[in-house]
């Protein structure tokens, strides 16, 4: 932005911003995993300690064992091969510096997995990837600057003066901050085209097993997952908001250290999420919507979860009293790929579009919820748009 001096007093020398009409929307989805290995859930004990070499830990192989089965989890996609770690040994041991060579890894990796859903996003959206005028890029590998945005933006050949964002360790809600930073954009910016890409490699976070890691190494796995605003929206994102539960910052969070980034994940997540998500999405919701929101009901709407977890999924399927379908799409994307952190709300979105368009019938208003460090909830209310004639 240049400034410039008239008058003695002080004025921004281009022109003013026009704001869009109407909320913003998604326009197109792209998701992609690695290549490098599928693990199915009900082997990744077996196979975890065994590249750990610590298969003496017989009573932590079975911790982890009992826990892997209850995450709802049927396979996860990692980045990670065996190769590597026995490559890099020193991944096993958190007390060994490992940083600087995940760091390395993870700067090719992530933004060439971003790179491989963004392609597919471009495709459906229809435009030339120069039509992106805004990049937003969330990722828990971020640790250096130039960043993956820039790398990305390099792969994809968008245009010199594409305006980019990093944000980095925002972990699950990463995508839901990601699209809300996308909305506000859109909507300041008359024309903007924004590009949302959410890419998260676990590698930065992997350590051999201990008594408190087991349950991330039992629930996350690599995914990316970009959007773009299209021309046919796909779905329109009303309002967002986030709230805080108060005294939980210690029950969530992530740590950026010598060996590696380690995640802590209390007990207590599963059941605070459970007795506040009401709380948190009435409030977005008569904000959104005022008096009208009086007569919707939960079931009245679709949903787009992020999957932190089973029993996540399972307290608020609970608490706000959902139908046996209402969680269907988070159910199926962590049965599937696990919890790609802030990539994972994105195939969540992937998978309403598509059931929408087999099932024909889909509820006008949603809500998207995911969850963070803090703990706070992310609250998007959505709107699923008339299907255009084109469309149908
Ligand atoms: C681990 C689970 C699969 C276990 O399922 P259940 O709770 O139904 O089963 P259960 O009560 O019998 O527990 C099985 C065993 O796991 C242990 N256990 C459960 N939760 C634990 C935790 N957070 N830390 C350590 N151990 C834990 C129990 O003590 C028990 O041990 P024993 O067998 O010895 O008695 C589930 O609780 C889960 O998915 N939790 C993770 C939720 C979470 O925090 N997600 C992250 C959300 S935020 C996010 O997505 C992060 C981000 O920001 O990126």
């Amino acid at each position: 932005m240049a400034i410039t001096q008239a008058n003695g007093a002080v004025r921004e020398s281009r022109p003013r911003r026009r704001h869009a009409e109407g909320p913003a929307a998604v326009l197109a989805i792209g998701t992609a995993n690695p290549s490098g290995t599928i693990v199915p859930q009900d082997e990744f004990a077996d196979q975890f300690f065994r590249m750990s070499n610590c298969d003496h830990l017989a009573d932590l192989k079975g911790k982890l064992n009992r826990i892997c089965k209850k995450t709802g989890i049927e396979k996860r996609h990692f980045h990670l091969t065996e190769e590597v770690l026995l490559a890099h040994p020193e991944f096993l041991d958190r007390e060994l510096p490992s940083l600087d060579a995940r760091i390395d890894m993870v700067a090719t990796a992530v933004p060439k997995l971003a790179e491989s859903a963004a392609l597919k996003a471009i495709a459906e959206w229809g435009c030339p990837a120069t039509d992106i005028t805004h990049l937003v890029f969330s990722t828990y590998s971020g640790c250096r600057a130039p960043s993956a945005d820039l790398e990305l933006a390099r792969l994809l050949n968008l245009r010199p003066t594409v305006s980019r964002t990093i944000l980095s360790l925002h972990g699950c809600y990463g995508g839901g901050r990601a699209l809300q930073l996308a909305k506000e954009l859109a909507e300041n910016n008359c024309g903007a085209r924004v590009l949302v890409a959410c890419a998260e490699i676990t590698l930065v976070c992997f350590a051999g097993p201990d008594g408190s890691n087991l349950v991330g190494h039992a629930l996350f796995g690599d995914g990316a997952g970009p959007f773009t605003g299209g021309e046919h929206p796909l779905f329109e994102m009303v309002s967002a908001t986030q709230t805080t539960i108060p005294r939980t910052e210690h029950a969530l969070g992530m740590q950026v250290a010598g060996g590696g980034i380690d995640f802590h994940l209390a007990i207590q997540v599963p059941s605070l999420i459970g007795q506040n998500v009401e709380q948190c999405l009435l409030g977005a919701f008569r904000a959104s919507l005022g008096d009208d929101a009086n007569d919707l009901t939960w079931n009245d709407m679709f949903w787009a979860v992020h999957p932190g977890g089973r029993p996540i999924l399972d307290n608020i399927e609970s608490v706000l009293k959902l139908g046996p379908k209402k969680l269907t799409s988070s159910q199926n994307v962590l049965h599937e790929y696990g919890n790609m952190s802030g990539a994972t709300i994105v195939f969540v979105l992937d998978d309403l579009r598509r059931r929408r368009e087999e099932e024909g019938e889909f509820p006008e208003w949603g809500a998207l919820l995911a969850f963070v460090p803090g703990i706070t909830v992310e609250t998007m209310v959505l709107r699923s748009p008339p299907r255009s004639v084109k469309e149908n």
